[in-house]
């Protein structure tokens, strides 16, 4: 069988920017009217719950959007904060107020490792849903079907060796036999230490200093999808 192919998204298949200025302002700014309307909800309850837990029992969802926006300014990657975007996400993608871009490189080399027999999955910080909603909406058109499995921090943080092995186990597939793509050397730090092989995508757009040589840290670098040895 061919290697499987699990990838990352910011800074990997779409750009730094899609995220930090078009998918980050839009939650901050729809999530005070998205918890007013479905605070009430179970599915979201108790995400808010969890929030007000963590900080203490906050007790106005006033208090826990402002600390939810707070996050989004730090780039929190808290599985609480991840699930609420996705869910606010949604309704930006359904009433078209923005699409996805993904770099053409990472669509095709993703179309054609798919027709290749390389199974494809997704790891990333952002929810499976908002994951899913990406890849339904993007300027390529509906590249879900290209994945057969998806990741969020659910499995542990992309930092943490234990996440790579749940992956694999999830997967059925040898650590070895799996190739993770991602724009964070310590992402691919922890990947290799779990055993997969990796590959630093280092795009210009997002990284305008190369980072080669010790910036690598020992990783394959590629400045694109088109770059990258699948191998099999
Ligand atoms: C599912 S798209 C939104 C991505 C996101 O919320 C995020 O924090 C980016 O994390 P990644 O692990 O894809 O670098
Ligand atoms: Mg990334």
């Amino acid at each position: 069988m061919p290697p499987v192919i699990l990838t990352d998204i910011e800074g990997t298949t779409s750009s730094i920017s899609f995220v930090k200025d078009v998918l980050f302002p839009y939650a901050r700014r729809e999530l005070p009217r998205f918890v007013r309307e479905h605070g009430q909800e179970p599915e979201v309850r108790r995400w808010l719950d969890m929030v007000a837990l963590e900080n203490g029992g906050l007790c106005q969802d006033a208090m826990i959007v402002e600390t939810l926006q707070g996050w989004i300014d730090e780039d929190r990657k808290h599985t609480a904060l991840k699930a609420l975007q996705g869910m606010v996400w949604e309704a930006g993608y359904a009433s078209a107020d923005f699409t996805a871009p993904v770099y053409p490189d990472a669509a095709q080399a993703l179309r054609r490792w798919h027709a290749d027999g390389h199974a494809l999955a997704v790891y990333s910080s952002g929810s499976v849903p908002a994951q899913k909603l990406l890849f339904a909406h993007t300027d390529a058109g509906d590249l879900t079907g290209l994945f057969s499995g998806w990741f969020d921090t659910a499995v542990g943080g992309k930092r943490d060796v234990a996440s790579y092995a749940h992956i694999a186990e999830a997967l059925g597939a040898a650590p070895a036999d799996i190739l993770f793509l991602s724009d964070v050397v310590a992402e691919l730090d922890a990947a290799r230490e779990a055993g997969l092989r990796t590959t630093l995508i280092d795009r210009t757009d997002d990284y305008p200093q190369p980072r080669t040589g010790d910036a690598a840290n020992g990783h394959p670098r590629a400045t694109g999808f088109d770059g990258v040895d699948a191998g099999g």
